[in-house]
């Protein structure tokens, strides 16, 4: 079974990564169903690293539909520990523009329509979330960024995501509330992913590309997919450059990060008491409790 210990999840504009070596194209089933895609796996600066198409390579998957179960689980399958996730998102604030990269720490739910837990069905755990992204692996995405020094970013540490379901984007009522809660950026599809990595103890940070100002801003139009697209090809360009840097940082001094052990204190339920069929559905994440 093909291994990697660096899974990137390439969101709106970031279907392959053009520098990895050595490429495998692995179909990984799961007991939550398929992937978004064939996992294309390949050498990165020296090291294994997984790449998934968030969306499918054509992007036909809208946020309420990707089978974020099934691609956390794959990720498992496959050995990952770290997840960088790049994802286009709209800025909230002034001095955040179109073509900076935000490195948020924090998340606000505003979806409704997703399932974001591996555990029911007899087994109950409440994983810590207080700080949904690991901070070791945010430093890290912050020094690539700020080390390259890339044209026409800034890059921002820090900031919270707001995960709204979509797929129609906000009203300009719900663009001015998540300003007033001071948050910094908004997109569709982070949130269940961080919660779903940290139950599956890997280490998970978010690479944020910003291609617009939502609908908030007085003097700039409201978001569409057209000003999206206009920035997500430059932003391709520069993220991989970045994830590059990062996997490289992360191989020459893999952190170890609190996700990594998530599940030690978070299962209520003794597993010695659990329904087999679950135990086993979960198998890949408990097999180190069992
Ligand atoms: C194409 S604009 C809306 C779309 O883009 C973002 O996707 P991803 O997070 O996968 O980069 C946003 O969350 C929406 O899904
Ligand atoms: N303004 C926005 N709202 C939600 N998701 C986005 N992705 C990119 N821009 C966005």
């Amino acid at each position: 079974m093909a291994q990697a210990k660096i899974g990137v999840i390439g969101g709106s504009g970031l279907y392959q990564m053009d520098a990895l070596q050595d490429i495998e194209e692995v179909k990984l089933e799961t007991p939550f169903g398929d992937p978004s895609d064939a996992f294309i796996i390949g050498t990165l600066e020296g090291t294994r690293v997984a790449f998934l198409a968030r969306h499918g390579r054509n992007h036909h998957l809208m946020p309420t539909e990707l089978p974020f179960r099934a691609n956390i689980h794959a990720m498992k399958q496959l050995g990952v520990e770290y997840i960088i996730s790049a994802s286009a998102v709209g800025s909230l604030k002034e001095q955040v523009k179109p073509l900076d990269m935000v490195i948020p720490d924090q998340f606000i739910d505003r979806t409704r329509n997703r399932i974001n837990t591996f555990f029911g069905n007899g087994i109950v755990a409440h994983i810590g979330f207080g700080d949904p992204v690991c901070e070791k692996l945010g430093d890290i995405l912050y020094e690539s960024i700020s080390h390259l020094e890339l044209d026409e970013v800034t890059p921002h540490r820090g900031g919270t995501y707001v995960c709204m379901e979509g797929p129609a984007f906000s009203t300009k009522a719900e663009s001015y509330l998540y300003r007033s809660w001071g948050a910094t950026v908004v997109g569709m599809t982070n949130l269940p992913e961080a919660k779903l990595a940290r139950e599956a103890e890997i280490a998970y940070a978010t690479l944020a590309l910003v291609t617009d100002y939502d609908c908030w801003h007085d003097d700039h139009d409201s978001v569409t997919v057209d000003i999206v697209i206009e920035y997500l090809k430059k932003n391709a360009v520069n993220a991989q450059k970045v994830i590059k840097e990062a996997v490289r940082r992360i191989n020459e001094k893999p952190p170890v990060s609190e996700a990594h052990s998530a599940l030690k204190t978070a299962i209520l339920t003794p597993l010695d008491k659990a329904p087999t069929e679950t135990k086993e559905k979960l198998e890949v994440f408990l097999e180190k409790y069992l």
